[in-house]
């Protein structure tokens, strides 16, 4: 690509454009948004770059501490300080939730702002030490009262959220966002270090042919989530079977989903009663972007946006993807409920 003449092509869609173009729909927010998104996406352009050195630079295995859930990787604890340094300094920001902090972050009164970030700094951490594809999560809340955040503010329904996005580290630099109108995907172009849009408008195909879940979790399931992974498997007459696709990286299995169609989802098991990932940062932010791109996201009992946790480290069963796929297994829980 010739970047001198490119860089000129005044249609380059950068993500900074395109917020800036979105905040012109929404006069009343005075660019708060844009300052805060633009923290944000710094966050995600230094951790890209650590991850993409972090053989070299020794940021490749456990940091020696442990967060509330699990032993911690230094990128988790990298990751986790640039963005909690990047949302404070935006000066946006009052109640921050993080995976790797056991307790909600209130920014001091000085530095405060109307919005509250949840956020998963570092997602896949499994998957880091052998350099397969990771991410961050993060969702995005208006706060009424700001100069008094109080920690309900951050316990709202997913459904509240304004913004959602992901940013997938992987064979490119992907930024997945939501903030309400649409779902739009940008690759950041290393020689240029701006994101630039790629996948604009993004709609997840109505059916999809993908399955993505752990079978290793498969003698604890319940009736309704075996069955349809069986009937995935073994398909009626006539239909055929779906191809299984798990990388074990929510972001990448997720960002896969997105663009092919198909189902994700990490149900519950006698093991985990309330499945693994979490409501605040993993759950809400991955369901808000299924609904604006056309798919859905149900957790075994109801639409996942309606959750309303009582505790920012809560987990859920997860089912998200093509409409039509999480279709049936609404269909098969209903069965179940009405027996
Ligand atoms: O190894 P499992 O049980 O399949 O779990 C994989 C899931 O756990 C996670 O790694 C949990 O997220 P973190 O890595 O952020 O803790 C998800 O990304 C992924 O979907
Ligand atoms: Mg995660
Ligand atoms: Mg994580």
């Amino acid at each position: 690509m010739d970047h001198a003449a490119d860089a000129l092509r005044t249609d380059l869609m950068t993500i900074t454009r395109y917020v800036l173009n979105e905040q012109s729909k929404h006069p009343e927010s005075r660019g708060d948004f844009t300052i805060l998104l633009s923290h944000i996406v710094l966050g995600c352009k230094f951790v890209c770059s650590s991850v993409n050195k972090a053989g070299l630079a020794k940021l490749i295995g456990l940091a020696g501490e442990t967060n509330v859930q699990a032993k911690q990787k230094k990128l988790d604890v990298l990751s986790n300080d640039v963005f909690v340094k990047a949302l404070v300094s935006s000066g946006r920001t009052c109640i921050l939730v993080s995976e790797e902090d056991e307790e909600a972050t209130f920014v001091e009164p000085a530095l405060r702002g109307r919005y509250c970030v949840v956020f998963d700094p570092l997602d896949g951490s499994s998957n880091i030490d052998c350099g397969v594809s990771i991410g961050t999560i993060f969702g995005i809340y208006m706060v009424k009262d700001f100069t008094e955040p109080t920690l309900d503010q951050a316990l709202q329904p997913g459904k509240n959220m304004v913004a959602a996005g992901y940013c997938m580290y992987g064979s490119s630099c992907t930024l997945v966002l939501s903030t309400g109108s649409g779902v739009n995907g940008f690759t950041l172009d290393p020689s240029l270090g701006e994101f630039i849009l790629t996948h604009p408008d993004i709609k997840i195909p109505k059916k999809g042919k993908i399955y993505s879940v752990n079978e290793g979790n498969a003698k604890n399931w319940d009736g309704p989530t075996a069955k349809y992974v069986e009937n995935c498997k073994f398909p009626k007459e006539g239909s055929s079977p779906k191809s299984l696709r798990y990388i074990g990286s929510m972001v990448a299995d997720v960002h896969r989903t997105l663009l092919y169609g198909g189902i994700f989802l990490y149900p519950a098991d006698k093991k985990s009663p309330s499945g693994k990932l979490r409501v605040l940062y993993e759950v809400f932010p991955m369901s808000f972007l299924m609904e604006q791109a056309g798919g859905q996201a149900f957790t075994g009992k109801e639409r996942a946006l309606d959750l309303v946790p009582k505790k920012i480290h809560e987990r859920s069963p997860i089912f998200l993807g093509s409409y039509d796929d999480v279709e049936e297994i609404k269909a098969l829980y209903a069965a179940e409920a009405k027996n």
